[in-house]
């Protein structure tokens, strides 16, 4: 008959946890157990567990509540198409469900930030012009969350604020019935002028989120404990649609294993670390490259060592400074480019790296990747993830990553 504590140490390690055998003799054992702080406790649930665990009376009521939690939301899940704005595959646009009856917006969806903002009837006629908007007046289901503002700029100089409603958000079937929805009273030039979306998801970690006095939390953070699983994909395609999926992983959208690595959410981005690279096939170097998995990103941003070891094995390539970045002639044959992340290896075809001539008609192209040196941080863009099936594990703090 094993001892509790002989027990407790051979149930740990079968379970792959940390234990200290005790020694001959040694009645002691310490072990060290991770406490994972995306479990998202349910009451009635623990309640459930420990009067059956000890015989005690268990009501229909407290039945009903377990049943609810676990039998009703585990199986949900969502699905949204994505498609690209435009012949560069410079954002993606997704449709978005808000308020009641539904108003629907085409919304970019966006890894590297975490707040969920609107066009609106708010916002000033002369900016909203040719962009679809969200009236919270006309939703039965809106509320304002008084007192509550909000203010963005992003990595280009963009900006957006305003104040904040609740209201449903469905994303691909799946609702959030209480999501604090930005409602923008001011946007920049540069989303007055991209009439094709009218807003952003932020899909960031919730610490990113800008709404004073109090955050709130992204789309899918409210979603995740209703979710089967506490994941999203993403698998953004060139020229072609795409999907964001919600709860589960359609393993059949990539072509490789899906490598897995530990991601840092404390910047509020999805952060990891690629352990090498490599250019034109050869064989991965043993550089490890730390940046953000960023779909809110049209661009893949290096290091300029990485971008100088590419642009090297393009003849016609150079920097010009009206572009702001690398050139070089459209009929030239790019070489690949890879990284390997969580054990696997991800090549971006050559095709991928031409991401659109400098103007309509012209024989320049303008580089997928570039130069990370003015931004401080490595940005793995659209077109590194158009490379891969993606799967962001909030539940598992990690990031996956199969080749497509
Ligand atoms: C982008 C983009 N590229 O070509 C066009 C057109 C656009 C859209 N357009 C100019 C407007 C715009 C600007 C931004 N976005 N959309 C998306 C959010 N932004 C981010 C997100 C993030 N994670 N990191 C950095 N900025 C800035």
């Amino acid at each position: 008959m094993q001892t509790f504590g002989a027990f407790l140490v051979s149930f740990l390690a079968a379970s792959g946890m940390a234990a200290a055998l005790p020694t001959e003799g040694q009645k002691t054992a310490s072990i060290e157990v991770a406490y994972n702080k995306n479990y998202v406790a349910h009451g009635p649930t623990a309640l459930f567990k420990a009067k059956r665990k000890y015989g005690a009376p268990i009501s229909d009521n407290l039945r009903a509540a377990v049943a609810a939690k676990h039998s009703l939301t585990k199986r949900q899940t969502g699905s949204a198409n994505t498609n690209p704005s435009d012949s560069a595959d410079d954002e993606y646009i997704t449709s978005v469900s808000i308020g009641t009856p539904a108003q629907v917006l085409p919304l970019d969806f966006d890894t590297g930030s975490s707040d969920l903002w609107v066009f609106s009837s708010e916002t000033p006629k002369s900016s909203a012009s040719g962009h679809v908007t969200y009236s919270p007046s006309k939703s039965s289901t809106a509320k304002k969350l008084s007192g509550s503002t909000w203010s963005i700029e992003y990595g280009d100089k963009s900006s957006s604020s305003g104040d904040v409603y609740t209201d449903v958000v469905t994303i691909g079937g799946f609702s959030v019935k209480t999501q604090a929805v930005e409602s923008a009273t001011k946007v920049s030039t540069q989303f007055v002028q991209d009439t094709v979306i009218s807003g952003l998801v932020g899909l960031g970690f919730d610490i990113g989120n800008q709404v004073s006095p109090r955050p709130q939390k992204t789309w899918f953070s409210n979603a995740a404990s209703s979710l089967a699983e506490p994941l999203f994909t993403a698998d953004l395609r060139h020229q072609e649609t795409g999907s964001y999926n919600f709860g589960f992983i359609d393993t059949s959208l990539a072509k490789g294993t899906i490598g897995y690595t530990p991601a840092d959410g404390s910047e509020g981005y999805w952060g990891f670390t690629a352990t090498g690279y490599s250019v034109g096939g050869a064989k991965l170097n043993r550089n490890s490259i730390t940046g953000i998995a960023d779909t809110g990103t049209t661009l893949l941003l290096l290091p300029d060592n990485i971008v100088d070891a590419y642009y090297n094995n393009v003849e016609s390539a150079q920097y010009d400074d009206s572009q702001e970045g690398v050139v070089f002639d459209c009929d030239e044959d790019l070489p690949s480019f890879s990284f390997g992340v969580g054990g696997q290896t991800i090549t971006i075809s050559g095709d991928l790296l031409n991401l659109t001539p400098i103007e309509e008609g012209s024989s320049t192209c303008f580089g997928g990747l570039q130069s990370s040196s003015d931004i401080g941080i490595n940005i793995f863009g659209d077109v590194a993830l158009k490379a891969a099936l993606v799967v962001f594990d909030l539940g598992n703090e990690r990031l996956g990553w199969a080749q497509k």
